[in-house]
Parts: C-alpha cells; sequence; structure tokens
C-alpha cells in the first residue's frame, strides 16, 4: 500500500483539509472511538465506528447498525455519508474507522464506493496498514464521471 509522509500533529482539524498532505488522524480517531460505542451490533457483535472532516472543516460520523434481517445491515461508513447529507452535504477530505477494540479497520468494499461518491479530490484514509487514499484503495472507481459520459 502507498503510504505517503506522516502528518504534522500541530495542525488543526479544519487545517487538515488540505489537499497537499495528510492531516493529523489524532482527532479523527478519538471520535471514531465514540460513535463506535453508540453502534447497534447484536448479530456480528463487532461495532464499528467512523469519522471523517470534510473539506470545510466539519465533523461526521457514524457507526455500524445491524438488523435481525442480517443482510440489511447498515455499515459505519454508511451512516456516516448520510449523516454527511443531512448536515450541510459537502466532500470528505479525511475519514477513519475503528473496531471496539478502538482498532483502525479498513473500510470493506461497499463502504469504499460509498466514500468515493463524497470524496474531496483527495481523501485520505488512516487504516491499520497506515495513512493511504481512497484512490489507493478504490483504483479505477466507477463513480458520477461515468455516468455524465453517457448523458
Ligand atoms: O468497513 C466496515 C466493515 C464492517 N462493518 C460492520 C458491518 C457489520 O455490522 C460488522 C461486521 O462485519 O462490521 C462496518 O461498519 N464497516
Amino acid at each position: 500500500m502507498d503510504v505517503p509522509d506522516q502528518p504534522d500533529p500541530a495542525r488543526s482539524l479544519g487545517e487538515q483539509t488540505s489537499a497537499a498532505a495528510p492531516p493529523d488522524f489524532e482527532a479523527l480517531t478519538e471520535a471514531a472511538r465514540d460513535a463506535m460505542t453508540r453502534s447497534y451490533a447484536p448479530y456480528s457483535g463487532y461495532p464499528v465506528g467512523a469519522a471523517a472532516v470534510t473539506e470545510d472543516g466539519r465533523l461526521v460520523t457514524g457507526c455500524n447498525v445491524e438488523n435481525a434481517s442480517y443482510g440489511l445491515g447498515l455499515c459505519a461508513e454508511c451512516t456516516l455519508v448520510g449523516q454527511l447529507q443531512l448536515t450541510g452535504g459537502g466532500r470528505l477530505a479525511a475519514f477513519t474507522c475503528v473496531n471496539a477494540a478502538g482498532e483502525y479497520i479498513t473500510p470493506c468494499g461497499r463502504c469504499r464506493q460509498l466514500l468515493y461518491e463524497f470524496s474531496a479530490e483527495i481523501l485520505w484514509i488512516r487504516t491499520a496498514a497506515g495513512v493511504t487514499t481512497i484512490d489507493a484503495l478504490l483504483p479505477e472507481a466507477f463513480g458520477p464521471h461515468d455516468l455524465e459520459e453517457i448523458r
């Protein structure tokens, strides 16, 4: 995995939206761990929390919400993009998600697609392997541009 330079911890959450360098993920990790505590995961027993910062410096969070009809469960990324849209929309500049142990996890395939839809020019993502980007996690992504091409 391509791991860019490590972030400058002196920069604030608002400044983390610069596309030039990855942000300091400390505050986002804290927010993701807090969101994880609101998870509803009685079936998998695997709570997940997610947090992201938008280009204009807003914090959005999400947690997984499962269902007795197992396949209908929502990943944390799913509720996060819902909250993004409900709180003003915009583009995601940095994202992370954690499990119940507070450890970083890497978004599942479907969630990479969800994040891609709302990503800023660069969307930095902190995973267990380090800091990466949505473009590295979802190369050759299908997206809105593909639909535009045939309209
Ligand atoms: O990126 C991921 C991967 C998994 N989960 C959730 C889905 C399910 O509720 C639980 C176990 O897979 O973790 C997420 O929320 N995000």
